[in-house]
């Protein structure tokens, strides 16, 4: 799939923004702090319903504004789809495909994908746990859309039950609360409903994405050690073994609703006590592991860079393999990169139906990405 058109209002620092595009490498190129990125937020929020660089849409809307508009028209095989987004923060956006309202924001998942890279990603590596569950849920959604509905009802779900958890124990009042622990059965219940699909797609996920982040680790840094990614599930020994490795068994969700079901009650005292969930894919972790050791905390700086990229190419390369191309947004990142992994990136990206890449000067830009260029400056953008 390509993009053949993105316009923005008020999204960021941008009132207005219209680019034509066409498949192949885009290039973007300004000095800092020119709004580059901002076009690659707001393409990236069409795919996810989000920003890689804020939780919340208020700082999506151009100082002084009410809204963000954002359009895109989106060509997958010869067919091609306009989707428009418009961000009220506050209020539930609102999303029309090809100028019809659609239900929810949430119908337009699925119409356009990508892959994004960006200095962000470091933390993918080297920050909390939430943000390597935000990427396997990011990835998730992108391979099948309904899972936004599945994670969404999840969070919702999770919210409640902690709720009562505080309410329950004798936390606040030294005696548990009859009523409050019978209602939170009922909570359990629709914990491990959704607890279990969600459980089960990342665990399913992760035993496809090993192998194609393996290669990629390979192929961006072959002198190092091997790297590895491995699901580590909250319900510990109890997950079947063969469950989210390369080559395992699927992950079922009836099976697994009945063991998280067993968790929460073995962990309810535990929980009661401290007011909040302890079992299901919220405490989950994606384990990054380089040679025999954890990335997090051993890996230098050149390796972490690596295992982010290794990442995205791995994501890349499976929805690559699964549903088509995505988009490629790559950001800023070839000046971060050293020669090798330049090579392999600018490999990548030069085989791809269309990547926009943002840079602050042109020769940051390997020779064989030269492709439509528009320069980015003074709230204006141009082609070269
Ligand atoms: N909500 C907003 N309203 C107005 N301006 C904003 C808003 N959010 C960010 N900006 C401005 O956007 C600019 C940053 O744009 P962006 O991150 O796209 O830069 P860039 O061109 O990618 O630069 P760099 O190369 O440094 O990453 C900053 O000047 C910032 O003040």
């Amino acid at each position: 799939m390509y993009l053949r058109h993105l316009q923005v209002t008020d999204f960021r620092s941008w009132p207005l923004a219209d680019l034509a595009l066409e498949p192949g490498p885009v290039v973007l190129v300004g000095q800092n702090g020119r709004g580059k990125t901002n076009l690659l937020e707001a393409i990236g929020y069409v795919a996810t319903l989000g920003s890689h660089r804020v939780a919340t849409d208020a700082p999506l809307v151009r100082h002084g504004c009410e809204r963000a508009l954002i359009r895109v028209a989106v060509v997958n095989e010869d067919r091609e789809l306009t989707v428009e987004l418009e961000i009220t923060p506050g209020r539930a956006n609102r999303a029309r495909v090809n100028r019809g309202a659609v239900g929810k924001p949430r119908d337009v998942l699925g119409i356009l994908r990508t892959v994004l890279f960006s200095p962000e990603d470091l933390a993918l590596v080297r920050g909390d746990p939430s943000e390597r569950r935000r990427f396997m849920d990011e990835l998730l959604v992108l391979r099948a859309p309904r899972y936004a509905g599945v994670r969404a009802d999840y969070e919702k779900v999770l919210k409640q039950r902690n709720a009562l958890l505080k309410t329950a124990g004798k936390r606040r009042t030294g005696r548990e609360d009859p009523y409050a622990l019978s209602t939170l059965d009922v909570w359990d219940d629709h914990l491990s409903v959704a607890g279990a699909q969600l459980l089960a797609a990342r665990l399913n996920l992760i035993a496809d994405l090993a192998p194609y982040t393996a290669d990629a680790y390979m192929g961006v840094a072959p002198d190092s050690r091997p790297a590895k990614i491995a699901y580590k599930s909250s319900l510990g020994e109890a997950l079947p073994p063969s469950y989210g490795v390369p080559g395992g068994e699927r992950a079922e969700a009836d099976v697994l609703r009945e063991l998280l079901l067993k968790a929460l009650a073995d962990t309810r005292r535990q929980e009661l006590e401290r007011g909040i969930s302890l079992v299901g894919p919220h405490r989950d972790e994606l384990e990054l592991i380089l040679g025999e050791a954890p990335a997090k905390g051993y890996a230098s700086h050149g390796e972490s860079w690596s295992f982010a990229l290794a990442l995205r190419l791995g994501s890349y390369e499976l929805l690559r393999a699964e549903a088509g191309e995505p988009v490629l947004l790559l950001d800023d990142v070839f000046a971060e990169l050293d020669r090798k992994r330049r090579a392999r990136l600018a490999e990548v990206a030069a085989g791809a139906e269309q990547v926009l890449i943002t840079a602050a000067v042109a020769e940051d830009v390997p020779e064989e990405l030269a492709g439509a260029r528009f320069t980015v400056a003074d709230g204006e953008v141009n082609r070269v």
